[in-house]
């Protein structure tokens, strides 16, 4: 005792005779040197997969995290897998380490376990300050009893009354769309002026993802909680605009902000965007809380009789799941709280706005630039005899269904998720990969508190998935027996898109429905065209992947397009 106490005495012997603010200097030095020695050396030396390949970090601070966000979406995976393998490493912020498997069983194998393999403590800690606690942040238990009450307002018969409100809302873009083109004096269609060459007689510059967008606010605030956004008919709303400013916030990659996400004792420190995000999240719930109000005296008069037709109650995923969370047979440990509920409200607007928005822009993008697909589309949703067909017309349109697919594995909006192992793991590989030292590894050792990332739109444009021309926009590769023979995960033709297992997108037909209703009618009533002018169009990745013009950065997000009307 005496001896291991010795070097500690003879150190608080030194210290004694050293000034106070020298004792405070040694103590930061001493602090610097132990995050040092603990997040480089240490974790590299302790890591479970540390025979896992994986590029050298490419910044002491960021590791490789700066070089994948600022490349563009998907690049340096793509370029590390045909180095490392499917199943490779790399190294995020603070010496941290991240596990990257593409591999299609180690992916299914995560995505099926989904109580071993959660998401991050410290990314759902982020999205409860906007959103809340909802289904998107609930794990285990509490993960599966929402799911449980929500699973039917997603479900086939909900569609079906839903389909209504869609239609109404296409429709109401098709009216904006028509008389942007009709009077070219309105210069709201987008956010810059054509350049002379796109001055064309009959046609109209149009920024499509601001009208999509528009369109999709819509839709989520009448069929997901009924709500009127009305956003095509007067452009503001103040719910839309606490959602998005809050939600653009907590996107921005700042220093201080990964710091307090790494380490939330930081967040003692104010910052104005944190006090934004609580503005605007309070404002959200206040809101929120007016609506959930409402519904709850309307399910409570259907309850005691009041209201005598069941067609009177709201047709909403909200309604459709308070309904279910008021069932008087359904057990009190079962039901969700009212927070629960309110955090479903912008869960809906996070979860099922830009997600849509986004994949119909790129879309529209693609028909611009395959006129040869985009008239094939025409003439199949031309033959239809109704502009308002059924849900099970609409699936029944195979070159409709054809399209979507592609669109939704070439351009799926969300380009990756994470997970972070919950205990001990092992996660079998379909493709063996070679180690550092030379050995054939068929499984990884992820220990508890493992970061995996999940790649959705590399496995989607994986050559090894859908051959030799899996970075080509084809429809026509969902031909019957096109799909690919690698089994992949996905809760929807074989796509990562929507994820899978029972953490699957709970919103992937109201998604499939309203991006199939949306294209229905823009292919039948316009022609969409690429500007003359050729503007360069590139990915912006975020949490989904949405378009900028390169050259026209401070004008924001847009998709610029030439819009005319079908003769
Ligand atoms: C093209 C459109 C969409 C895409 C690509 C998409 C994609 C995804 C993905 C990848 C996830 C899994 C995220 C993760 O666990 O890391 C997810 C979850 C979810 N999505 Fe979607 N989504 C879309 C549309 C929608 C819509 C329209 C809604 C609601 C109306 C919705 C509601 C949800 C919810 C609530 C979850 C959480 C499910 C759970 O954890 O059990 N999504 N979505």
């Amino acid at each position: 005792m005496t001896t291991l106490s010795a070097p500690f005495t003879v150190i608080g012997g030194l210290l004694a005779s050293v000034p106070i603010y020298g004792r405070i200097l040694i103590g930061i030095a001493l602090f610097l040197l132990w995050v040092y020695v603990y997040n480089w050396p240490y974790t590299e030396y302790t890591l479970s997969y540390r025979n896992v390949p994986g590029p050298p970090r490419s910044s002491f601070l960021w590791g490789s995290l700066l070089d994948v966000l600022q490349s563009k979406p998907g690049e340096r995976h793509t370029q590390w897998t045909a180095e490392y393998g499917p199943t490779h490493r790399f190294h995020s912020v603070f010496g941290t380490i991240r596990l990257y498997t593409a591999d299609p069983g180690g992916l299914s194998f995560i995505l099926q376990h989904s109580d071993d393999f959660i998401k991050p403590e410290r990314s759902n800690r982020t999205l409860k300050e906007m959103i809340g606690d909802g289904i998107l942040t609930a794990e285990g238990a509490d993960h599966r009893r929402q799911r449980k009450i929500m699973n039917p307002a997603f479900g086939p018969a909900a569609l079906r009354d839903m389909l209504p409100i869609m239609w109404e809302k296409t429709y109401e873009l098709k009216a904006k769309l028509f008389s942007l083109i009709e009077d070219p004096s309105n210069e709201e269609a987008s956010p810059t002026p054509p350049v002379a060459m796109d001055i064309v007689p009959g046609a109209r510059k149009v920024d499509m993802l601001k009208y999509i967008a528009m369109t999709a606010l819509d839709i989520i605030g009448s069929a997901g909680f009924g709500y009127e956004f009305n956003s095509i008919g007067q452009g503001h709303n103040p719910l839309a605009t606490a959602f998005s400013r809050m939600f653009s916030l907590g996107q921005q990659i700042k220093p201080l902000r990964v710091l307090q996400i790494m380490f939330p004792v930081l967040k003692v420190i104010p910052t104005e965007s944190a006090r934004i995000i609580k503005e605007c999240y309070d404002l959200c719930c206040g809101i929120g809380r007016d609506i959930v109000h409402r519904k709850r005296r309307q399910i409570q008069a259907e309850y005691s009789g009041d209201i005598e037709k069941k067609t009177d109650m709201g047709k909403d995923l909200l309604s459709i799941l308070m309904k279910a969370n008021m069932a008087p047979d359904l057990r009190p440990d079962q039901k969700m709280s009212d927070d629960e509920v309110l955090a479903q409200i912008t869960t809906f607007m996070l979860a099922g706005n830009e997600t849509t928005s986004t994949a119909l822009t790129w879309a529209v993008y693609r028909l611009s630039q395959h006129p040869d697909i985009q008239k094939r589309l025409r003439a199949e949703c031309s033959a239809v005899d109704s502009d308002q067909p059924g849900i099970d017309e609409l699936n029944a349109l195979p070159y409709l269904d054809k399209v979507t697919h592609e669109v939704l594995r070439y351009d799926g909006p969300v380009p990756s998720t994470e997970r972070m192992a919950a205990r001990d793991m092992v996660i079998p590989l379909t493709i063996p990969i070679i180690g550092r030292d030379g050995t054939i590894m068929t499984s990884i050792n992820a220990k508890k508190g493992c970061d995996i990332a999940i790649p959705i739109m590399s496995v989607n444009r994986s050559e090894s998935v859908w051959g030799p021309d899996a970075d080509q926009f084809n429809p026509d590769r969902f031909d019957v027996g096109g799909f690919p023979k690698e089994p992949v995960p996905g809760v929807y033709g074989s796509l990562m898109t929507f994820l899978g297992g029972p953490r699957n997108c709970i919103g992937y037909r109201f998604a499939l429905a309203e991006f199939k209703a949306i294209l229905f009618m823009l292919a039948r009533s316009f022609e969409i065209e690429t500007l003359p002018s050729k503007p360069v169009i590139e990915h912006k990745a975020n949490i989904v992947i949405r378009p900028r013009v390169v050259g026209e950065e401070e004008a924001g997000l847009q998709m610029p397009l030439l819009l005319r009307l079908v003769e």
